[in-house]
């Protein structure tokens, strides 16, 4: 484009071209709501009822999203865009609750909570993060968003299982410095139908004794701790490829012999969208292992 007022589009031109590609939007929008009737009624052929949030495809959606990215447009901004979008999808297929963690920094949590739940959503906060898992376990359809300190204050985490309350995402899912919303969180309700293994899961490990930061080394991420009387119980994540063996396997060999090991759930790992990051988000993300810490 030249640099020559004389050659610039004017502004009302420019304006014009706004107004037809926001007329384009809101033709999409609606076209998209109606597919939306026809998924409403696809799924209840199908027999599928309770939760119809679908993280494995929205997971799917995202990565395509950070594909065919390209231009001054911040992804986060077009992440914010689509989730109103998506959730309000969600609300279109029957009604679900939001409850969220009220042991966590509440504007940060409602932050997080709005950014990717939208605006539309009703939101409740039962009380901590087992009230949360408790709430959500008893509910048929509703979500709950749990903030993952790196040192319980209790664990919650005990109240999943993978016939009630489990985690079932993890949020923000771009990872990029200085990103809105950015508390970090897991997405839990109860079993969704016909979901695909994530390529993350998540266990529950409690063992007698210290943290042993080599667990970190053995690709096992340590979501969240709590220390017991005489040990740790612990909210690890691994890569699906990993069998819950050589989950146990990984622990002994750090020196966390686990009397519980159970798997809790699983999410599709975030992406890092930095620009010259590397294309998947690393475990790992609580920064220097805490040998024997606990
Ligand atoms: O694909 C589905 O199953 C949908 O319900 C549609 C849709 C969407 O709006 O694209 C809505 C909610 C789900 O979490 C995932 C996707």
């Amino acid at each position: 484009m030249s640099d020559d007022p004389a050659q610039l589009p004017s502004l009302d031109a420019l304006r014009r071209r706004i107004d037809a590609i926001d007329a384009d939007l809101h033709r999409l929008l609606m076209d998209r709501a109606r597919v939306i009737d026809g998924i409403v009624a696809a799924k209840r052929a199908s027999g599928a009822e309770g939760v119809m949030f679908r993280p494995d495809r929205e997971a799917d959606m995202m990565r395509r999203m950070v594909e065919r990215h390209a231009g001054s447009l911040p992804l986060t901004a077009v992440e914010h865009l689509w989730r109103e979008i998506i959730s309000t999808s969600t609300r279109l297929q029957g009604d679900y609750r939001v409850h969220l963690d009220g042991g966590a920094d509440i504007a940060a949590m409602r932050d997080l909570a709005r950014f990717y739940f939208g605006f539309s959503v009703e939101m409740e906060t039962p009380g901590d993060a087992a009230d949360v898992v408790g709430t959500v376990a008893a509910s048929v359809s509703d979500l709950g968003i749990v903030a993952l300190s790196e040192r319980a204050d209790l664990p919650w985490w005990r109240g999943l299982g993978t016939d009630g309350a489990q985690i079932v995402a993890r949020l923000p899912f771009f990872v990029a410095e200085d990103r809105p919303a950015d508390l970090p969180a897991v997405v839990i309700c109860r079993p969704i139908p016909g979901q695909e293994m994530p390529d993350t899961r998540v266990f529950d490990a409690r063992w007698i004794g210290a943290l042993p930061g080599s667990l970190m080394n053995s690709g096992i991420e340590v979501l969240s701790f709590f220390r017991t009387g005489d040990g740790v119980d612990a909210l690890l994540a691994v890569s699906a490829d990993m069998t819950e063996e050589d989950v146990l396997a990984a622990c002994i060999e750090a020196g966390a012999e686990p009397d519980v090991l159970r798997p809790v759930g699983g999410y599709a790992a975030p992406i890092d969208i930095d620009p010259g990051a590397e294309d998947e988000f690393e475990t790992g993300g609580w920064g220097d292992p805490r040998a024997d810490e606990a």
